[in-house]
């Protein structure tokens, strides 16, 4: 049986009149990094906020280690939460500000002593331990403010978008120092983020949300290749949706070219394909044994490792194909799209 830290049944949270988070099902299994992906406002901080305790969900229950958390406050939950503003004491040190929750709970001295010197190692942050916020750069405080958290040694390290105020290459860095340190420790972490890089490069599990609902829960792989709605295909990567139409033996219809559907499809009922621009070919001929659909060429951009084109086929849908290793000839014109029929993704219309 799969051992879960963490369930959440039928939440529901309402702000006045909004209805913010719908009833959300969802099991975390220990030592896990799941992410909460999806854009602004569908309710990610809010879910956070309601497994830390800062929030009360209006209806069903979270169980944290099978207990329901109930009457429990954020302080008697053993959840550590990590905001995007850091939130570090400004008048205390380093090590006062990570021995701060330890100092709280009453942990002996030399204990202390000893777990705060450990999440400081593992921060890389050990020679820091006398300076103060103001004396450190935005990814050192970053780490420190992780440390704190780490210290507890929380059931569930909770994180809201915790590198949103690092620079590019930082984020990149402390990414994938979190993760290393997550599968070190076997921690169970629950990552918020709109960064869909950020959600398929780190998680072992992605949560879509879009208007406090659901779309999809899986692996990186199985979002970005099998996404179940419509919002999940488009908002994870780049794609091309295509209207289609069921027939029978589960083919599908896109205007007159017809091909076979990988999932089942009910003749007559609309669908939509999503194909990834790296599963298309741009070919001067018809490909064999593929899906070929005639198209013109209306804008290409050299990208160095490939040519993304942009093309426009009869049905008058703009099309956005990524060549990779392109050469240095480029193509312009009338061409084919082409691509095998199992690489569109055939997906209800709604
Ligand atoms: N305290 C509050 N009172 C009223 N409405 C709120 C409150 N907190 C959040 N909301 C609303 O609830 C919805 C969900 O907000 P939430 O902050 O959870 O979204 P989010 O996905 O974390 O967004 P972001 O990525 O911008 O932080 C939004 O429509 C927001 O305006």
């Amino acid at each position: 049986m799969a051992d879960y830290v963490l369930q959440l049944k039928n939440i529901n949270k309402y702000f006045g009149k909004s209805h913010v988070i719908k009833n959300v099902n969802l099991s975390f299994e220990r030592g896990h990094f799941i992410t909460f992906l999806g854009p602004s406002g569908c309710g990610k901080t809010t879910l956070l906020r309601m497994i830390a305790g800062f929030y009360e969900p209006d209806e069903g229950e979270i169980l944290l280690n099978g207990k329901n958390v109930e009457r429990i406050p954020p302080y008697g939950r053993n959840t550590s939460m990590v905001f995007q503003e850091y939130a570090l004491f400004p008048h205390m040190n380093v090590f006062d500000n990570v021995s701060y929750g330890l100092k709280v709970k009453k942990v002996p001295k030399d204990k202390m002593t000893k777990r705060v010197e450990d999440a400081l190692e593992l921060m890389q942050l050990k020679g820091m331990k006398k300076r103060f916020p103001n004396q450190m750069s935005g990814g050192q405080q970053q780490r420190v403010a992780v440390a704190r958290a780490l210290v507890m040694k929380p059931d569930v390290l909770l994180l809201d978008e915790p590198l949103s105020n690092l620079d590019a290459k930082l984020r990149e860095s402390v990414r994938v120092e979190l993760r290393t340190i997550q599968q070190k420790m076997g921690l169970s972490v629950i990552y918020v983020t709109h960064d869909q890089s950020e959600a398929l490069s780190m998680s072992d599990a992605v949560v879509v949300l879009k208007d406090g609902e659901v779309h999809q829960v899986g692996t990186p792989q199985e979002i970005y290749f099998e996404p179940k709605t419509q919002f999940v295909a488009d908002f994870i990567g780049t794609t091309n949706l295509i209207s289609v139409e069921g027939k029978g033996n589960n083919d599908v219809a896109y205007g007159n070219t017809v091909f076979h559907s990988t999932n089942p499809v009910t003749p007559g009922a609309r669908y939509v394909a999503s194909v990834r621009p790296e599963s298309i070919k741009i070919s001067l001929e018809k490909a064999e044994g593929k899906v070929n659909i005639k198209t013109s060429i209306v804008n290409r951009m050299f990208l160095g490792e490939k040519v993304r084109y942009f093309v426009k086929d009869e049905l008058d849908k703009e099309w956005i194909v990524d060549m990779f290793d392109p050469g240095k000839t480029l193509l312009s014109g009338d061409a084919y799209v082409t691509f095998k029929a199992e690489k569109a993704w055939v997906i209800e219309d709604k």
